[in-house]
């Protein structure tokens, strides 16, 4: 068997890259090992209106379950800050939660069917076992299906196989991960009166969760998905999660774990006949552990450039290079920012998080000048030693 682009993984980074390479007339073919494409979620659902820019596509009611307005931060002391009351201040911005909470198994499986409309090829319950090498140059894909091993070659493979990702490192392109960048999640769907319908909720705290931070994500009225991260401790993610849900009179219908890489992109995600997008990438917001308006900018570069690739006869390293640079050019500024901020975040102490939020609050509607803010910070020594090479 052969074709011009094989993608392994079918969730977003697989889909999207399959429909963008497939929307470019060249022959693909997307592989995904679960019976069913989108499930089990491993996502809080949250997304930006620029995934919908990009992909060039309004959002549907069938899959878009809120439109997030505002959100609000809650810092270990109770205390909290609306987004709506900040004054935009360095990247800091007041819009900054807005956007949608999608259905994913509705929205992933929707993109699969837009990829297979543009010509994908998808086979189902189908795992990548190994990449095929010729002369350094990867040719193609061994995988499995209901107990055949075949062999598919392709000019370039797309690895968008996720966090769970062995495709990167076969390929010589990524170590393996150190455990503390690794953000262990677990999440419910629950089933509650008072859920605020238009605005997220993010809490943080050592006690709540260590290492990362909990959320409520509104999702159809009446329902949200409430979930944490956590990096480090001795207890699972899900024994913080049972404790932080006791304060809602909540009913769960949905039980997701996973896992969230929060190191940063690899290095380089591209080499002879081969690029890696998506979480397999480690193409994620470090601070916030989004991945999806991350993955989506990266996965529609992946399929456009495997395509001229394909066209041009040419899926040499030198050639795919430029998926590298686009994506970079794109987001990696961003995330490179965002993985400073996280390494801040790390060393703050409960009590410092408690004075920035109070400091932010005491600015209400006030704008914010670089002086006061380093007036502050000058009564927080330990906290200017951490976020000046931020400002
Ligand atoms: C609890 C949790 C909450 C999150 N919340 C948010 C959020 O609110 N907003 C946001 O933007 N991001 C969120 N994320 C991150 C987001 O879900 C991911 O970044 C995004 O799904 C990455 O998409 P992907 O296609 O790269 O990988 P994945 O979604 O992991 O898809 C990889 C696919 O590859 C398949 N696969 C793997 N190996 C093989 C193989 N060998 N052969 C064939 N198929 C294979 C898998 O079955 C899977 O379908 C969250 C993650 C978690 C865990």
């Amino acid at each position: 068997m052969k074709y011009d682009v094989v993608v392994v993984g079918g969730r977003i980074g697989g889909s999207i890259s399959s429909l963008f390479a497939s929307k470019n007339d060249v022959d693909v073919l997307m592989i995904e090992k679960r019976q069913e494409i989108g499930v089990p979620v491993q996502c809080a659902e949250g997304t930006t209106h620029s995934t919908f820019e990009i992909l060039e596509m309004k959002p549907s009611s069938r899959y878009v379950c809120a439109e997030v307005e505002t959100g609000t931060i809650h810092a270990p002391n109770e205390t909290y800050i609306n987004a709506e009351d900040l004054v935009e201040f360095n990247n800091l911005d007041k819009n900054i939660a807005k956007g949608y909470i999608l259905d994913r198994k509705v929205f992933d499986k929707h993109l699969a069917i837009e990829s297979a409309k543009a010509g994908t090829d998808i086979m189902l319950k189908t795992t990548v076992k190994d990449l095929i090498k010729k002369d350094g140059k990867i040719c193609g894909v061994v995988a499995k299906h209901m107990g055949k091993t075949m062999e598919i070659k392709a000019d370039v493979v797309i690895a968008a196989d996720g966090v769970e990702s062995n495709m990167a490192q076969m390929a010589g392109l990524k170590a393996p991960d150190n455990p503390m960048d690794i953000c262990s999640c677990a999440q419910y769907e629950l089933v509650c009166s008072n859920f605020d319908h238009d605005r997220v909720h993010l809490y943080f705290g050592r006690d709540i969760a260590p290492g990362g931070y909990a959320w409520v994500f509104p999702k159809e009225e009446g329902t949200a998905n409430v979930g944490l991260g956590i990096r480090g401790p001795a207890e699972t993610a899900y024994q913080y999660l049972k404790k932080f849900i006791s304060k809602f009179d909540a009913t769960p219908v949905e039980l997701n774990v996973g896992g969230v890489p929060l190191s940063g992109p690899i290095d380089k995600t591209y080499t002879d006949g081969f690029l890696v997008v998506g979480d397999a990438a480690r193409q994620i917001d470090p601070v916030t552990g989004g991945g999806t308006f991350t993955t989506v900018p990266c996965a529609r570069v992946a399929g456009e450039v495997a395509a001229e690739a394909v066209k041009a006869e040419d899926s040499s390293e030198d050639f795919l290079k430029r998926y590298d640079d686009e994506w970079r050019v794109k987001i990696g500024d961003m995330l490179k920012m965002s993985l400073k901020c996280r390494k801040v975040a790390d060393d703050l102490t409960d009590n410092e998080m408690n004075a920035l939020v109070e400091f932010l609050n005491n600015s209400k509607g006030k704008e914010i000048s670089k002086l006061s803010f380093i007036k502050f910070l000058g009564k927080h020594p330990r906290l200017l030693r951490l976020v000046k090479d931020l400002l």
